[in-house]
C-alpha cells in the first residue's frame, strides 16, 4: 500500500457563474502514475491551477504529503516538491534549449549572462537532463526553432531540473506526434519506476490507458469515478460523461 502524496477536500472555484470546481475531493498516491480525465470544461486545468498556487481556489483544503498547502504560493508549492508544465507549454521561444532549462531552475537572469552566472555542475545537470529526454542535439536551438513536441520535452527538462518528487503534467500529448509520444509516455514510467509521482491531465486515452497506474475522472467540477485503467474503461458514468456512448 502506498501512501498519500496530494490530497484535496472540497476544492471550489468560480468563474463569475462559471463554476469550474465543485468541491472536488481528489486523492493521488505517492509512487503512482495517476491520470486526471474528464470532459473539455470539466475543471482539470483550474484543479491544477489551484493545487500549485496559481489561482486561489474559493474553498476548500489542497494536502501535499501531509502538509497543508492550500495558500502557498506558486514558488512555495514547487519548494515542497511539485513541479508542473503546462497545456500550452511555457518555455523562452528565443533562448537556446540549454539556456531555457537552466532559466527554469533561477528565472530571471539577462540572457548574456545567463551561462557565466552557472556552475559548471548545474550546466551538467541541464545537458543531462536534455540527454535523457533525448533533444541533447538541440542544445544551442532556440525553442522558437523547435516542433512542438520538442518544446514540450525542453519545458520537461526545466521542470524536472527543480528535482521534483511530483510531476504534474498537463496535457503532455496534446499536439506531440506518434513517435514522441511513445517517449513521453515512456519516459514517465522510468522517472516513476525512479520514484517520481506524476498527476497527468490528457485526453489521448491511449496513453492514459497504458501507463496509468490509477485514473480519476472528472465531470462537472468534481470525480465522478476513480480506478485502475480496467475498471475506468467500463464504468457506465464515465463512458456516458467521457466518452459519449
Ligand atoms: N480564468 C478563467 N476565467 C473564466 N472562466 C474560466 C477560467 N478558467 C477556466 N474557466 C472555465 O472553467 C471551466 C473549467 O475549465 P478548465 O480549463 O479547468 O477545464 P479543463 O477540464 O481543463 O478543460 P480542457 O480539457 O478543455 O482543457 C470552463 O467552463 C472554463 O471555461
Amino acid at each position: 500500500m502506498t501512501d498519500q502524496a496530494l490530497r484535496t477536500e472540497g476544492l471550489t472555484k468560480a468563474f463569475g457563474g462559471v463554476v469550474a470546481l465543485d468541491g472536488a475531493g481528489v486523492a493521488f498516491r505517492h509512487g503512482q502514475v495517476n491520470a486526471l480525465i474528464g470532459p473539455n470544461g470539466s475543471g482539470k486545468t483550474t484543479f491544477f491551477n489551484c493545487v500549485t498556487g496559481m489561482i486561489r481556489a474559493d474553498s476548500g483544503r489542497t494536502v501535499y504529503r501531509g502538509r497543508d498547502i492550500t495558500r502557498a504560493t506558486p514558488h512555495a508549492v514547487a519548494h515542497a516538491g511539485i513541479g508542473r508544465t503546462f497545456q500550452l507549454c511555457r518555455v523562452f521561444p528565443r533562448m537556446s534549449a540549454l539556456d531555457n532549462v537552466l532559466a527554469a531552475v533561477r528565472p530571471g537572469g539577462v540572457l548574456g549572462r545567463l551561462r557565466g552566472a552557472r556552475g559548471r555542475a548545474e550546466v551538467d545537470r541541464a545537458r543531462g537532463w536534455l540527454t535523457r529526454l533525448g533533444i541533447e542535439h538541440l542544445v544551442d536551438v532556440e525553442a522558437r526553432n523547435m516542433s512542438w513536441g520538442q518544446q514540450k520535452l525542453l519545458e520537461l527538462a526545466g521542470v524536472l531540473m527543480s528535482d521534483p518528487e511530483t510531476v504534474l503534467l498537463d496535457e503532455p500529448a496534446g499536439g506531440v506526434n506518434p513517435a514522441l509520444l511513445d517517449r513521453i509516455g515512456g519516459l514517465v514510467r522510468e522517472l516513476n519506476a525512479e520514484g517520481r509521482t506524476f498527476v497527468i491531465v490528457e485526453h489521448n486515452m491511449d496513453l492514459v490507458m497504458s501507463i496509468s497506474d490509477h485514473i480519476v475522472v472528472f465531470d462537472r467540477g468534481r470525480p465522478i469515478a476513480e480506478g485502475p485503467p480496467s475498471v475506468i474503461r467500463s464504468d457506465e458514468r464515465v463512458l456516458g460523461a467521457y466518452l459519449g456512448v
